[in-house]
């Protein structure tokens, strides 16, 4: 398979790296809204680029009719958006804030915490995430993931990085250098904690996650996502 890097900075490189032991050839690689978007060799594109690039990155695969996956984070507010755009072209997107096999079920586990949780006020939730330095956006994607999946299924209404009131989860997002992704969810009350963590060893994971999505999106139509893929339900 053929693939398009649409950013390659820390991931883009990681991607290429597992991409190219699972015999996959890399089509195209793009660092600037500049560059010459030339798909035509191209079998799949893998968007990692940055916040102010997703959108139009998305788009440019879908107009040339290329399948696209992105992991880029803090553009989600352009989500509906791209979802209508794959759609009115017939296309192919899959976006996940994280793919990692671990977090995926890390996904999981804190949905059915949440729905645990709900029943007893006495919890007061508080989350943490820890990234790299060089990072753009606050709070990661990964965190809002998390935050929205405990919304869907709590009376918190809402995620904040600031002081929060009683119906919202407080994120804490941390730099520290070169941490890759660290999440972490407690519930305190009274009595006791109960706390569930991902801890991310470095950007493997993210990276072989793509490239897993990529082999499988490449010959289908619509807008799919991580669940799609690895099919994981508790
Ligand atoms: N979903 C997931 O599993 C994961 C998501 N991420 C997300 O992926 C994104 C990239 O992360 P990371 O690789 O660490 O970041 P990097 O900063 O290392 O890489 C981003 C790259 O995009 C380049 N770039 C800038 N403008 C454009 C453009 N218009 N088109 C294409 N590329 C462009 C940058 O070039 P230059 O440096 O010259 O500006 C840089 O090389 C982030 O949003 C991050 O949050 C990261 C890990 C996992
Ligand atoms: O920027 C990163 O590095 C990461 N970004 C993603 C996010 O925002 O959740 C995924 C992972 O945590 C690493």
């Amino acid at each position: 398979m053929n693939i398009a890097l649409l950013g390659y900075g820390r991931m883009g490189k990681s991607i290429e790296a597992i991409a190219l032991t699972r015999n996959h050839s890399i089509s195209l690689k793009i660092t600037d809204a500049t560059d010459t978007y030339d798909f035509s060799t191209t079998d799949v594109a893998i968007d990692f680029s940055v916040p102010t690039a997703a959108v139009s990155n998305i788009k440019k695969a879908l107009d040339a009719g290329v399948p696209v996956i992105s992991g880029t984070t803090g553009w989600l507010e352009h989500y509906r958006d791209i979802l209508e755009y794959c759609n009115s072209k017939n296309g192919t997107f899959l976006y996940a804030s994280n793919f990692s096999l671990g977090v995926n079920i890390f996904f999981e586990i804190n949905k059915r915490l949440s729905e645990l949780i709900a029943n007893f006020p006495e919890y007061a939730i508080d989350m943490e995430e820890i990234h790299h330095t060089k990072k753009l956006d606050a709070p990661s994607g990964t965190a809002i993931t998390l935050a929205e999946q405990i919304i869907d299924n709590t009376n918190y209404k809402k995620w904040t990085l600031d002081k929060a009131n009683a119906d919202e989860i407080h994120i804490e997002a941390k730099r520290i250098p070169d941490v890759p992704g660290t999440h972490e969810i407690t519930y305190n009350s009274d009595i006791d904690a109960i706390s569930i963590k991902h801890t991310a060893h470095n950007r493997q994971g993210f990276a072989m996650g793509a490239v897993i999505a990529a082999e499988w999106i490449k010959d289908k139509k619509g807008v799919f996502t991580m669940q799609d893929v690895l099919q994981i339900n508790v």
